[in-house]
């Protein structure tokens, strides 16, 4: 296992890339701790499987150096990283057995008969397929097969890293929940530093301790599952994750209060002496809005009501803008709700698009 340490990396597809736009990843710097779990997670193309390829030795990134322990491996080759692999659909010899798939990489490193058989058995257990061990890999279902690929990525004990690019993509749904619950359990076990790329936040959030967000070939923020739902560094993380995600509402703040269309909101920190400068925006979470048929909070609409199981979601518009609202089960809906109610302490203020840290705030 190793600790990854991206400098000044960036990758762009263009022989000339000009503009920020020509970059499929912007520069940037990060490190991934040995043995962490980590996520990376955004929407489609914005360049997750380039930074995947650049670690995995399959791309050469356009400027920066990527370093594993401190070794320099930017010009190494994949073979060389000692780093295992699990991609997004199975990649398994059909005409051997489920044991020869996953003792194969350990076989091709010479390793001894006796212990390739106890680590067979171990992996097998933990994914799940002792019972279809001596059995040919074709015929089996996609699930199965996929199963293999991951145990076979996590066969060896020796290597710096096993990355997965959306690995339960082929994954039946009700399966996935289970998979991604032995890879946690595998990880505690073996403590591999691995690194899971997805545009799902439920397999980011259930798998990783801590996520990587990116967003347009850039990160724009590391952190645990609690960190981005509590205080997202960007509108965009705000916006990703939680379902529904953040509302946002135009603002001016300044000190400890902002103003919403002429309407004061108390906020729970002071941000400045002055007003914030640039496109102010208040953030909260539908979970902290309230309805309220009186008093003076912010004067609200409501659209429609929206059963989605364990609570209820509240459409409204507000401030010309479109927001949701979270009711917990058994709490009311007042029939004549026209304020909204939103808790001081968990509002975030961002200003373009990036959190304002209040005062005082511990980095
Ligand atoms: N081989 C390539 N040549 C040119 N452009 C590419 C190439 N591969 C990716 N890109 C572009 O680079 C950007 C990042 O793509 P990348 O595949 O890394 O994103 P992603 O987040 O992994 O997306 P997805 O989830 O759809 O795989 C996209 O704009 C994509 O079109």
């Amino acid at each position: 296992m190793a600790q990854i340490t991206l400098n000044n990396l960036a990758h762009s597809y263009l022989p000339d890339p000009s503009s920020e736009d020509d970059w499929a990843l912007k520069p940037f710097d990060h490190i991934w701790d040995d043995g962490g779990a980590y996520a990376l997670l955004g929407s489609s193309g914005c360049g997750k499987s380039t930074l995947l390829n650049i670690i995995s030795g399959l791309l050469q990134p356009s400027q920066g150096r990527i370093l594993f322990d401190g070794k320099d491996v930017t010009h190494a080759a994949t073979a060389e990283r000692n780093i295992a692999q699990v991609f997004q659909f199975p990649v398994v010899y059909d005409t051997m057995t489920v044991r020869d798939n996953l003792a194969f990489p350990l076989k091709n490193r010479g390793m001894r008969a006796d212990y390739i058989k106890a680590r067979v058995d171990q992996i097998a257990a933990m994914i799940g397929m002792e019972e279809v061990l001596s059995r040919k890999a074709r015929g089996l279902t996609a699930d199965a097969k996929q199963k293999i690929s991951l145990g076979r990525g996590m066969v060896r004990e020796d290597v710096n890293a096993i990355l997965f690019d959306e690995p339960l993509t082929v994954i039946d749904p009700h399966m996935k929940f289970e998979l991604r619950t032995q890879l946690k359990a595998l990880h505690r076990e073996f403590g591999h530093t691995m690194i899971y790329v997805t545009h799902d936040q439920t397999e980011a959030l259930t798998f990783a301790d801590k996520v990587v967000v990116m967003s347009e070939g850039r990160v724009v923020q590391m952190g645990t599952p609690k960190e981005l739902f509590e205080r997202p560094a960007h509108t965009f993380v705000g916006y990703f994750i939680g379902s529904p995600g953040m509302n946002f509402l135009e603002a001016k703040v300044s000190g400890s209060r902002a103003v919403i269309d002429g309407y004061e909101i108390p906020l729970g920190a002071a941000y400045s002496n002055g007003p914030l400068e640039g496109r102010v925006q208040l953030g909260i979470r539908p979970e902290f809005c309230a309805l309220s048929d009186e008093g003076d909070g912010l004067p609200v609409q409501i659209e429609r009501v929206e059963d989605v199981g364990r609570h209820r979601i509240v459409r409204a518009r507000a401030a010309g803008t479109e927001l949701n609202i979270s009711v917990p089960e058994g709490a009311p809906v007042p029939a004549d709700a026209n304020r909204l109610i939103l808790a001081p302490e968990q509002i975030n203020i961002y200003a373009d698009n990036w959190r304002v840290a209040p005062i005082g705030e511990a980095s």
